[in-house]
């Protein structure tokens, strides 16, 4: 069994295999997570209902065959978060880095997740949405306001993007699939 399970891992590290992972899009309501599921779907971008359902869609990140859960991010339905919290592979936890007014909220919202059990070992990646937006701030200034410079974690990344403008999210797909 272990040997089988070794050739499997190989075959995936050598690209011959696609990994199989669970990805969760997390994040405060109104961020940006159906934006960017519904534009790596169809390409599109699409005048989108606020989430009030859980929905699911199969991505090929490279050779990463993802089942991605886009969970609302109101209040009332982040409860439900913690109902796909088991097996993750990775969290894309989507930030609306034009609104400073909420950094505190999404601060305390990926320091829940951060402490979460099962999550410990699972990949994160924290996307400042927005940047086309003139309010947006910087990557040093986003990191700072959601208390990621001094977090003793190394799977954590942080990439700027604007989904509308088709900026950053790809190069920081890329470097969840290599983490995955
Ligand atoms: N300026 C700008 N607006 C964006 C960008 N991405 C998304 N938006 C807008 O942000 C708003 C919210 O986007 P959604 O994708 O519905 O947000 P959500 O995170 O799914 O929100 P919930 O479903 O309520 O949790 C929409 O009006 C989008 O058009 C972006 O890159 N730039
Ligand atoms: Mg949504």
């Amino acid at each position: 069994m272990y040997f089988f399970k070794w050739i499997h891992a190989t075959l995936i590290s050598l690209g011959f295999l696609d990994k199989r992972a669970k990805v969760l899009l997390l994040g405060l309501d109104n961020s940006g997570k159906s934006t960017l599921l519904h534009r790596l779907v169809t390409d599109e971008l699409g005048i989108l209902e606020p989430t009030g359902h859980p929905t699911s869609e199969e991505l090929q990140i490279d050779n990463a065959r993802c089942t991605t859960f886009d969970l609302g991010g109101h209040q009332q339905t982040r409860r439900l978060w913690n109902d796909y919290m088991q097996e993750v592979d990775g969290i894309v936890f989507v930030v609306d880095a034009a609104d400073p007014g909420r950094f505190n909220e999404a601060r305390t919202e990926l320091r829940a997740l951060l402490t979460v059990e099962e999550l410990a070992h699972v990949t994160f990646l924290v996307l400042g949405n927005k940047i086309d937006h003139p309010n947006a701030v910087s990557d040093v200034e986003l990191r700072a306001r959601l208390g990621l410079k001094n977090l003793l974690r190394d799977n954590i990344g942080l990439f700027m993007c604007s989904i509308v403008e088709r900026q950053g999210y790809g190069e920081a797909l890329h470097w969840l699939a290599e983490c995955l």
